[in-house]
């Protein structure tokens, strides 16, 4: 019976899942899928790798469930599908590693309650996060658990993009900048190095377009600088979160507008971003179909948000040789690509208009002094990846840890 890993990525209103059999040194994906409508109606839904429905299953009422009832099908499905109990070991997305983890790690209470702890700088990830992870500890004791963190890529950043210019009593606290999306840009760093191995050696810029949205500034395929930074709340405009604002504004919400901190917290992480300029939606593909004029405003500055950052960060490289777009809007959205690139035209950037409507791999012309690429990003992938390997370290089969011992007393 082959052993697996199972990968989650546990949001507010779905949890996305992965399957991959371990190899002797590689994964192979068997499954990928999603519990979503979570809070509304909530379906599970398990795919083969070609995409077609393996399993779908949808809970008869609406209800508030916990993270516990929507894992448990998942496990059951998993248990029948590998026949019989077959996971070495559960991979989960953790946002924030704060100052203590940056590198994977096996999860025990200890580590627990250190990461509970990093909660109010990751209010929308961290808590969803741990809750997977206290589920699976309470459906399946003694099965190990690794956390791999959005911020560990971005560990060695040159302590100036680190900093914070704030009073030394608080950066000595924790307070600088860490950044997010690190597996992702992880992953494409490798993707990178396989496709271009000369150009990932040089100044690369990449842009993870999702919901949440960042920038990273590669060198030699490490972080140099990155758009977010203490919180995901930082640099570029996303789906809900405003991105960079003057402090100021926050002042202003709470001591002119009667704002309280819960009320501030939503309006920064809910309601801003797309879906507050728009009005409509923080999803870019109801913007990009809709005439009412305020759709095009949030479009135009999301796109306009994206080329000052990117300029930014050309500078911190002293220069641009690689542009790559990433996550939903970065490989789908072509019309935002190429609105971004024509304003980059001053670096030296020019699109393929032909390549880029049809996603192609390299977008850019052969004049282009940077080249231009669109690479699908996979978390799920480097996740299973750093999972296994931690767990070939630790040499299976594993002792148990501070769940089993936590549940024993
Ligand atoms: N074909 C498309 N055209 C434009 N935008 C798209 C397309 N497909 C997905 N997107 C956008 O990608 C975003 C979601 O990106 P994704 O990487 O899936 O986010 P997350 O993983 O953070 O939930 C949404 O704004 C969605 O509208
Ligand atoms: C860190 C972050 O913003 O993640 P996501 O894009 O999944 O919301
Ligand atoms: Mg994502």
């Amino acid at each position: 019976m082959p052993k697996a890993i199972l990968t989650l990525n546990a949001g507010s209103s779905s949890i996305k899942f992965a399957l991959y059999e371990l190899g002797g040194s590689t994964q192979r994906l068997l499954s990928r899928g999603a519990i979503e409508g979570i809070g509304e109606t909530p379906r599970f839904t398990a795919r083969a790798p070609d995409a077609t429905v393996l399993e779908s299953y949808a809970w008869q009422h609406q209800a508030a469930r916990s993270h516990e009832e929507l894992l448990q099908p998942l496990l059951v499905w998993i248990t029948n599908h590998l026949g019989g109990e077959a996971l070495a070991g559960v991979g989960h997305r953790v946002v924030h590693g704060g100052p203590l983890f940056h590198r994977p790690v096996r999860i025990d209470e200890t580590v627990l309650t250190a990461l509970e702890r990093l909660v109010p700088l990751a209010p929308l990830h961290q808590p969803h996060n741990l809750a997977a992870v206290k589920a699976v500890a309470r459906l399946r004791p003694g099965l190990p658990q690794v956390a791999c963190f959005d911020t560990a890529f971005h560990h060695e950043m040159p302590a100036v993009a680190r900093g914070l210019p704030l009073p030394r009593t608080y950066t000595a606290a924790g307070l600088r900048r860490y950044g997010f999306h690190g597996i992702s840009y992880e992953y494409l760093a490798g993707r990178l190095r396989l496709l271009a191995p000369t150009l990932a050696k040089g100044r690369v810029i990449m842009a993870h377009l999702g919901n949440g949205a960042s920038l990273c500034a590669l060198r030699n395929g490490r972080s140099i600088d990155t758009t977010m930074s203490f919180t995901a709340l930082d640099g570029l405009m996303m789906g809900t979160r405003c991105g960079s604002i003057d402090a100021g504004v926050v002042l202003y919400l709470q001591q002119t507008c009667g704002l309280d901190v819960a009320a501030v917290e939503r309006t920064l992480y809910h309601d801003s971003g797309l879906l507050g300029v728009s009005g409509i939606s923080n999803d870019m593909r109801a913007l990009l179909q809709s005439q009412d004029p305020r759709a095009r405003e949030a479009i135009d500055l999301f796109v306009y948000r994206i080329v000052k950052e990117i300029g930014a960060l050309a500078s911190a490289l002293g220069g641009l040789d690689a542009l790559v777009f990433s996550a939903g809007i970065g490989e789908h959205a072509a019309s935002i690509r190429s609105e971004v690139c024509d304003a980059l035209a001053w670096l030296g950037v020019e699109c393929d208009g032909l390549a880029n409507d049809r996603h192609e791999a390299l977008i850019s012309t052969s004049h282009s002094v940077v080249r231009v690429l669109v690479i699908g990003t996979d978390e799920e992938a480097m996740i299973a990846a750093h999972t296994a390997e931690l767990l070939r370290k630790q040499s299976l089969p594993y002792p148990n840890h501070g769940f089993e011992e936590r549940r024993a007393s």
